[in-house]
């Protein structure tokens, strides 16, 4: 079992205040949502959470604070990220993609044959250049490479952005199989659509700041929609 806890996070860049003081907790087994508008705040939440964007607060897992650790070090500690945008080495192929991903988080080149068996395509297009990849093809290649680290908590930032239907299906049953194997997942996306069947628990985000919490996907959904003026209810914690 493990707990992710963040308490009171802020992100500020200059003068401008992207998270104001963000508390949550999630769960191993779990998909947690973090729901708003474009400019909420999600990216920069996830990225603090992680350690690529510098923020104040306390992040910590199972009561470890992990505060004073670079993003590497909390790689090593069960971290794992798929930012918003893919970012691949467009001109590197996927078995290079896979080689740096590994060497980055010190693992063992047979580290990638675990890729390959979750993402059998990856295999057959090894030698193909990331850039040529369809967009599927390459958000695969990023789960994969972030999944290198067999992770404890893993975020995923608008991973479904863009992407045919059928690659949606298969990257959500993925996601719900990697809660159901004792991953605490956490999805920050613009609207629950594409994620709401394996969603259990979430919260709503606008301006920086949580203003709901919701506790099964559909209420989340519909205290979403309402935040956003599409229904009449009120949001409340
Ligand atoms: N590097 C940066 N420098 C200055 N402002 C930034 C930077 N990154 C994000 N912001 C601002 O911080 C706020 C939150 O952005 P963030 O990307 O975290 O939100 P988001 O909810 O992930 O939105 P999106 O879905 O558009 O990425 C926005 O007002 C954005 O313009």
């Amino acid at each position: 079992m493990t707990t992710l806890d963040v308490k009171d996070l802020r992100v500020r860049y200059g003068s401008a205040v992207a998270v104001d003081g963000v508390s949550f907790t999630a769960t191993s087994g779990t998909v947690t949502a973090i729901v708003g508008p474009n400019g909420a705040g999600k990216s920069s939440l996830f990225g603090a959470v992680y350690g690529s964007v510098r923020g104040t607060g306390e992040v910590s897992v199972d009561g470890h604070c992990v505060d004073s650790m670079s993003a590497l070090q909390r790689v090593r500690e069960g971290f794992a990220y798929v930012p918003q945008g893919r970012q691949l080495f467009m001109k590197m192929s996927v078995l290079e993609n896979l080689q740096v991903g590994a060497d980055l988080q010190g693992l063992k080149k047979d580290a990638i044959e675990s890729a390959f068996e979750r993402f059998p395509v990856l295999r057959e297009r090894a030698r193909s250049y990331a850039g040529v990849l369809s967009g599927g093809e390459q958000q695969m290649l990023v789960l994969g490479r972030a999944l290198l680290s067999t992770p404890k908590v893993l975020l995923l930032d608008e991973m479904m952005t863009g992407l045919a239907p059928k690659i949606v299906a298969e990257l959500r049953a993925l996601v719900g199989d990697l809660a159901a194997e004792g991953v605490t997942v956490l999805v920050a996306e613009p609207a629950l659509a594409t994620l709401k069947s394996v969603v259990q628990r979430g919260y709503v985000m606008q301006r920086g700041r949580i203003i709901g919490t919701r506790s099964d996907a559909d209420s989340l959904d519909a205290a979403y929609k309402q935040s956003m003026g599409l229904l009449e209810t009120t949001v409340g914690k």
